[in-house]
């Protein structure tokens, strides 16, 4: 059991809305969980509970673990503490409610990559996002909600960027709405509340009128700017609820007896107190790929080995970088190490809308259709991985493989059509022999046994954009056990003999996955984007940012930084913000790696 500070026991305490700040680690959460089962034991009638609000399926694992951690609550209490994403709970009232605001009864969601999809035909007749003039990025704006807009009153598809707006539409609307859920939720704590995007605001504002609000904010690990937080968020629900305020501030916890957290206040402020933060590590590498990658794996192998030799269980190890393309560079590295390193395992948080198309074309394949247009669905499938894959950027060069792949096969077809053999040149003749090859694989019922077949047909044919799929398919770990997708993959072979719904039973477990819960925060090595790193707490963090490209001396690019360009330019109040998020995820350790060269300007000490 934790001993309370003081300002922990005023949360406690206190009735009304309440508005608890403090820095990383200060134990927010912890005394969120503690209120919430106080709540339950004291303040909720029978069939009420408590609603705990967060952003990430990863912030949720790590509040359902400290429940279970938190000792002195009770399994009745932990009953009444429902914890769930922003997105989950929007889906529900969406779904019982969404008639309200125009939506057919029957939806479905449109998952990223189907979003990307079905507004990829739009996006590509605009430039580059960069390359657009003010009025044209607006009228892109427009044009892509009035489509989201379409597909969810037409056809019922509606997609994670509507949800927030039409909540809010619904709650303000309807008073009876509200009542249900304030009735059903008295109370409802609102994790990581300075990330809050306007239109979550306004969803914050109604459930406010009934119920009663909880909020945990640090302004200072505000880090979505960029997708509509806003620094003004902490006033707005001030002079809406005016809560009892409570600031945990500097107290740090997480990091107990190190002086992590006092190194990511100081970086905050850009000046730093000390040369030596006990915890904060430093190493420098020379600017070229091979021995930046070797100086990140001896460190992930010396971390690695602390951990182990340490003796804890689910040890965790952050490797911690600025952007996607890093991320999937260093995922490469410690698949493949240099030297006679043998491969480091880890999990690599990248984007899944190409993974999660690849991995539809394998199901589609496990499906091992003989029919007439079989192959038609195929090409289709891999035309939708093309305008897909690129989430809300969709590449150029990716759409037109998209077209040139249809053009194909309605040439193919034409051949067909006429009783002629397919032309000898086409792109497709490679893709057709897999497709065969994939029929005519011999299946087992053992899934994960049956998928990994269809990989290996894949990986081993001529086709290379099949050959792509099987490599992005990998960073699909739907397979494990357990898992909905293996359980109804098993199932449909238990009750057919072959996997006749695959693609259907594939597509469903991807929904079902985004709404998950019940995971376990993430142990072993782990890379992802410093952005994703919020709200999360490991073992040890590594943070690796990329170098500068030199020519004559002179940088010509300088890609992959914690801050755009290693440039200093004016507060850099959000790199600071982000840099100080990933270093204070660490409970006892945390190491930068940076160029030696052109070393992070945020580790530089402001000039006064
Ligand atoms: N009063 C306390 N005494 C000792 N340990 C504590 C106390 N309060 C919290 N902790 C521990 O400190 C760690 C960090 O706490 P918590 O996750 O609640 O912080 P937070 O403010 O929500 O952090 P962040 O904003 O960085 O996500 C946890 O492991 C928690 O168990």
């Amino acid at each position: 059991m934790v001993d309370l500070t003081e300002a922990q026991k005023g949360v406690l305490e206190a009735e009304g809305h309440q508005l608890v700040t403090g820095g990383p680690g200060s134990g927010k959460t912890t005394v969120s969980i503690l209120k919430a089962a106080k709540i339950g034991r004291e303040a909720l009638k029978p069939g009420q509970r408590i609603l705990f609000l967060s952003f990430a399926r990863a912030t949720v694992s790590r509040v359902l673990e400290a429940i279970d951690e938190e000792k002195q609550i009770t399994r009745k209490e932990k009953a009444v503490i429902e914890v769930d994403t922003y997105h989950a709970f929007f889906w529900r009232i969406l779904k019982t409610h969404g008639y309200l605001v125009g939506f057919p009864r029957r939806m479905t969601i449109l998952t990223p990559p189907n979003e990307a999809i079905a507004l990829s035909g739009l996006r590509s007749g605009y430039k580059a996002a960069s390359k657009l003039t003010d009025e044209e990025k607006a009228e892109k704006k427009e044009r892509e909600e009035a489509e989201r807009e379409r597909l969810a009153r037409d056809e019922g598809k509606v997609c994670f960027d509507l949800f927030a707006t039409k909540v809010g539409d619904i709650l303000h609307g309807s008073q009876k709405v509200r009542t249900l859920i304030s009735t059903m939720y008295p109370f409802i704590v609102l994790d990581e509340f300075q990330d809050t995007s306007a239109e979550q605001w306004r969803v914050v504002e109604a459930l406010g009128m009934g119920s009663t609000l909880i909020a945990l904010a640090d302004p200072e690990q505000r880090i979505f700017d960029f997708i509509g937080a806003d620094p003004e968020r902490l006033n707005h629900f001030r002079a809406t609820f005016h809560p009892s305020e409570h600031d945990l501030a500097g107290d740090n916890h997480r990091s107990k007896g190190t002086e992590i957290a006092l190194f990511g206040n100081d970086i905050l402020a850009g000046q730093f107190r000390k040369s030596n933060y006990e915890g904060v590590h430093f190493e420098v590498f020379e600017s070229n790929p091979n021995q930046a990658f070797t100086t990140l794996t001896t460190q992930v192998l010396q971390g690695r080995k602390r951990l182990i030799d340490g003796e804890k269980r689910d040890w965790s190890l952050a490797i911690l970088v600025p952007t996607k393309k890093m991320t999937r560079l260093v995922s490469d590295t410690l698949r493949e190490p240099f030297g006679n390193v043998p491969p480091i395992g880890h999990s690599a948080a990248v984007d899944m809308e190409g993974p999660i198309l690849a991995a539809e074309i394998v199901a589609f394949l496990l499906q091992q259709g003989r029919q007439a247009g079989a192959f038609d669905d195929l090409v289709e499938l891999l035309c939708s991985y093309y305008h897909g894959r690129g989430g809300s950027t969709p590449n150029k060069g990716d759409l037109e493989e998209a077209a040139r792949l249809r053009a194909a096969l309605a040439k193919w077809n034409a051949s067909a059509a006429a009783g002629k053999p397919p032309p000898g040149n086409s792109v497709l003749k490679a893709t057709a022999t897999v497709h065969q090859a994939a029929i005519a694989l011999v299946l087992t019922g053992d899934p994960d046994k049956d998928w990994r077949a269809v990989r290996a047909a894949l990986e081993g044919s001529a086709c290379s954009r099949l050959k792509e799929v099987a490599t992005q398919v990998r960073n699909v770990r739907l397979l494990e056990r357990g898992t909905q997708l293996r359980q109804g993959l098993m199932q449909d072979w238990r009750d057919a003999g072959s996997y006749r719904n695959a693609l259907e039973i594939t597509r469903r477990a991807f929904v079902q996955e985004h709404f998950a819960t019940a995971h376990k925060p993430e142990t072993g090595v782990i890379v992802m984007n410093m952005h994703k790193a919020k709200g999360k707490q490991f073992d040890e963090v590594i943070i690796f940012e990329g170098w500068p490209r030199r020519a004559k001396r002179e940088i010509v690019a300088n890609p992959d930084r914690i801050v755009t360009g290693n440039i200093r330019d004016g507060a850099m109040t959000q790199a600071r913000q982000n840099f100080r998020v990933s270093v204070t995820r660490a409970k006892s350790r945390t190491t930068i790696l940076t160029p030696r060269d052109d070393v992070c300007v945020l580790l530089l000490e402001d000039e006064a």
